[in-house]
């Protein structure tokens, strides 16, 4: 038997395991790496975040990807050539990370990794009779499973897709698995590139959880800082979204879109929430004269406004769900201000206070699935919620 399988089977019978997970986002400010000690599976799976480190790309790799990211036109050379590249950047890194930990590739038994999307295109998008959801991450995962010598599991988005969901948000299964609490009603909000939630009701109904996406979290004010502010990367503590006026005018035509209003659970990504739609919105409403300032406020206003109304849409003006924030939008002093002034009646709290990092939540959900990859079996979470019952990933060998 090939000893990549003794390996492997070794990992399974253990009581622990040591898993790494990554998450580059739809940001692309880096790589975010968390090692994770993970015990059990299914719903008794335990999570222990033993390190976690974001390791930042630096200006010209994001170049690179900025170059083939959400691009219909994207150079296809670039594209092969930037698979292998972010694969072999990822290993580099997480060998950088270990050995500032202090740990060993081979204390390591599985890498979960999620690779770069760099196009995301469900049928509700891409719009194209005959042709399927589809999304697409690169970053090989061999290169990391070769280069490591650790077992990497990659490719999470497309069994997801053949199983007849959108590739995303996967966070559903991480977020049912470690966060659901009998009597909380609770919401786990990621406010990445996109904003995303989870759905988690307080009576632990597997069929009634799901999780989508709800529009613009930080892309769009990303995206218009980098593309007006020399030199800013985003609009760190809202400085420049505070000192602007918001425009309604804009802000309504900014809320006209089909996406908004279709029903949960739903993915997008920055192929539909990018400057042009701005622009639309801005011409629109005869608002192409805005101040830039006042252009940023607008923009936050709309991430929070797409939030409020996605999480009173589930569950009704009155209802007082717990919200769980994570991701670096919840860092925006204004974005988190607007969201509990227009939810007053929820409490807000961050993954801090379910001993989770917000800020490594995501790449610790992906560690928990290759968790489920190695050990879990279907969970069965209905037919209405699009969540389809299955184990994720692709298995890489190091040799
Ligand atoms: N102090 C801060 N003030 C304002 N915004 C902040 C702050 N810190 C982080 N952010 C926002 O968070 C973004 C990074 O968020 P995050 O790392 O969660 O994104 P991501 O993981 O790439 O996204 P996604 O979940 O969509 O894949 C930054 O680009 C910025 O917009
Ligand atoms: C296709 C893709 O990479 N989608 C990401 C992105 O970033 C946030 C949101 O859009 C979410 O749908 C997803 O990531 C998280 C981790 C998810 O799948 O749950």
């Amino acid at each position: 038997m090939n000893a990549n399988w003794t390996r492997i089977f070794r990992t399974i019978e253990k009581q622990e395991r040591l898993i790494i997970g990554l998450m580059s986002g739809t940001s692309l400010d880096g790589l975010d790496i968390a090692l994770c000690r993970i015990s059990g599976s299914g719903a008794n799976t335990k999570v222990q975040v033993q390190d976690f480190k974001t390791i930042s790309y630096d200006n010209a790799f994001k170049a690179e990807v900025k170059s083939i990211f959400s691009k219909r036109d994207a150079d296809l050379q670039m594209v092969c050539l930037m698979n292998e590249k972010i694969g072999l950047l990822h290993a580099e890194m997480i060998l950088q990370a270990i050995e500032a930990w202090g740990v060993k590739p081979e204390d390591i038994d599985v890498i979960a990794s999620h690779g770069q999307t760099i196009f995301h295109a469900p049928a509700s998008l891409h719009q194209m009779p005959n042709y399927p959801n589809a999304t697409l991450q690169i970053g090989d995962g061999d290169h990391i499973a070769v280069k490591t010598g650790i077992v990497t599991i990659s490719d999470f988005r497309q069994k997801h897709i053949a199983a007849g969901g959108e590739g995303a948000p996967l966070a559903v299964y991480g977020d049912y698995l470690l966060f659901s609490e009998k009597g909380e009603d609770r919401v786990m909000l990621n406010i990445g590139g996109i904003a995303n939630f989870t759905y988690l009701p307080g009576d632990n109904d597997a069929t009634k959880v799901f999780s989508t996406d709800v529009g613009s979290g930080n892309t769009l004010m990303d995206q218009f800082v980098q593309h007006h502010y020399k030199g800013l990367y985003f609009d760190e503590n809202a400085t420049i979204s505070s000192a602007g006026v918001i425009n309604d005018s804009l802000l309504k035509e900014l809320m006209q879109n089909d996406f908004l209003i279709a029903g949960f659970p739903k993915t997008t990504g920055p192929e539909l929430f990018n400057l042009k739609y701005l622009q639309a919105a801005q011409e629109r409403s005869n608002t192409t004269h805005l101040s830039k300032g006042d252009v940023m406020a607008t923009l936050c206003r709309f991430s929070s406004q797409v939030i409020i109304n996605a999480i009173n849409k589930c569950f009704g003006n009155n209802l007082s769900p717990c919200i769980y924030m994570s991701g670096g939008g919840m860092h925006n002093p204004l974005l988190v201000k607007q969201l509990k002034d227009g939810l007053p009646n929820a409490k807000f709290y961050t993954t801090d206070d379910l001993q989770i990092n917000p800020d490594a939540k995501e790449a610790v959900l992906f560690a928990v699935l290759a968790n489920e990859t190695l050990m879990g079996t279907a969970i069965d979470f209905g037919s209405s919620t699009g969540v389809p019952s299955i184990c994720m990933g692709k298995i890489c060998l190091p040799f």
